[in-house]
């Protein structure tokens, strides 16, 4: 379970969004208040509702957002926020809570939900006042399907929270769930039937399957400690592919025997307007000595030439901040796909004429001979000015000299400082569990837990983490 700040980036982004939502269309200014958002009837009367979520890549967030906004259309006074802002003794003061619960990693909480989870779910509390409805999310294809919502609802009734009606259990933007989620969320919050929009994907958030070729490859890091780290080049066979920095992509591996089909994500490493997807995909060896099912299929069975099916996901919880702003990237290993992404948009912000702010990238891997990815894109980088500084720590070196990416945060405090000041983005991409976490823990230490919390809700610290 990685350590969390209060807000999550990607889904303190959605509740930012749907607050300036509400404000501008349901809403008069004067009726807001600590985020509680009241109807313009007029008509409800004591506390709101609390519309909880737990949401790693924003789909869990836009259903809380969108159940917001059906409830105050129809007279409901709701708030809205992610689960880690809600605490102890709101959670025992409330009588009304509506929780949509997305499960990441394997079975793990969300980023803004696994502080909740930590502080608060580690034994049950007294919430015999508390009535509640929850959907889960998750997709079926993973052994631990709605592992958090599932663990959350546990505790809830432990607890002694009532549940409205059944919990449910959605496999991704299922419309039956939908639909009966916001009919039940409807009769608990005593209004009308809700109109049961049908909940597709936002627009672009997943595109249709497209068949690509698999045109380059090779291994990064001969020699490393490290498993090979594969640089892939896909083709489109078709034009229209769009996508933006921070994206990832969804390939499909085919069935197989003893296998069923499956999909796996990885980020793209670069913009449609070059042709091609690249991205950076290590292989996995299993304790038995097995290939990985997606990177061995990836990296040792498809051959060039050969042809996949993907699908492009839009992933706003890591799209970049304005080329304007001064970017802070910090990573590690296949990790640098994400953080390169975003580099090169804004090299072609600045061909397009555009005022950028230069960038500091802190990249970690193993070894400081091997594995230097990308050494010539970056050190270009460094010649044009986007990335005014570089550095990198490589953990297998002899000595002093082994220093993993979070061990470069704290010598360099006062810069950090400054750049935050002066108002940069914090960018964390690659490994969640030990890199993520101790990034997180380093930053706290250098920048203050309330401000690093407060940079998140803003949208300014943001994750892709794995
Ligand atoms: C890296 C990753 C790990 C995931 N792990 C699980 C899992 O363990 N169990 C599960 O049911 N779903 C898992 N999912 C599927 C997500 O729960 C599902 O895609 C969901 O729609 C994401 O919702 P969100 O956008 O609110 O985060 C995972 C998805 C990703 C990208």
């Amino acid at each position: 379970m990685n350590a969390w700040t209060p807000d999550a980036a990607r889904s303190a982004w959605a509740a930012l969004a749907v607050a300036l939502w509400l404000a501008l269309w349901l809403i008069p200014w004067r009726q807001r208040r600590h985020g509680h958002i009241r109807p313009s009837g007029g008509g409800a009367q004591g506390e709101p509702i609390l519309i909880a979520y737990a949401s790693q890549s924003g789909q869990g967030a836009q259903w809380a957002e969108r159940t917001a906004q059906q409830l105050a259309s129809q007279g409901c006074a709701v708030r809205l926020l992610p689960l880690n802002r809600l605490n102890g003794a709101q959670l025992q003061g409330a009588t009304r809570l509506l929780l949509v619960a997305s499960t990441t990693g394997e079975g793990d909480a969300p980023d803004n939900a696994a502080l909740f989870e930590s502080r608060l779910m580690h034994a049950p509390q007294q919430l015999q006042k508390l009535q509640y409805g929850l959907v889960a999310r998750g997709d079926r294809s993973y052994a631990r399907f709605c592992g958090f919502g599932r663990r959350l609802n546990d505790w809830l009734q432990a607890s002694g929270a009532g549940a409205a009606f059944a919990p449910l259990e959605a496999d991704n933007d299922d419309p039956q769930v939908w639909q009966a989620w916001l009919q039940n969320c409807a009769r608990f919050a005593g209004t009308s039937t809700l109109k049961g929009e049908a909940m597709t994907p936002a627009p672009g958030a997943l595109s249709a399957p497209q068949a690509w070729r698999l045109q380059q490859r090779h291994v990064l890091n001969a020699g490393s400690p490290g498993a090979p780290v594969h640089h892939l080049v896909l083709q489109p066979l078709d034009a229209g592919a769009h996508w933006q920095a921070g994206d990832v992509v969804r390939i499909h591996l085919p069935a197989r025997e003893g296998q069923a089909a499956a999909w796996r994500e990885y980020s793209l490493a670069s913009l449609p307007h070059e042709g091609r997807a690249e991205l950076l995909v290590r292989e996995v060896h299993r304790p038995d000595g097995s290939a990985g099912r997606g990177s061995g299929w990836l990296c040792r069975e498809l051959a060039l030439g050969d042809t996949l099916t993907l699908q492009l996901r839009s992933n706003p919880g890591f799209h970049g901040p304005a080329a304007e702003r001064l970017l802070i990237l910090i990573g590690n290993g296949t990790g640098l796909a994400g953080l390169a992404a975003l580099l090169t948009a804004r090299e072609q912000a600045r061909h397009a004429g555009q005022a950028v702010a230069p960038a500091w990238l802190m990249f970690g891997e193993r070894s400081a001979s091997a594995d230097r990815h990308w050494d010539s894109r970056l050190q270009a980088w460094r010649t044009q000015g986007l990335l005014q500084q570089l550095d990198r720590a490589f953990s297998r070196e002899p000595g002093t000299a082994a220093r993993y990416v979070q061990d470069l945060i704290a010598p360099q405090a006062a810069m950090l400082r400054d750049w935050v000041g002066r108002g940069a983005a914090l960018y964390v991409c690659g490994q969640r569990q030990g890199m993520a976490q101790s990034v997180h823990r380093a930053l706290e230490a250098v920048l203050g837990e309330e401000a690093l919390a407060q940079l998140a809700a803003s949208g300014r610290y943001r994750r892709d983490v794995y």
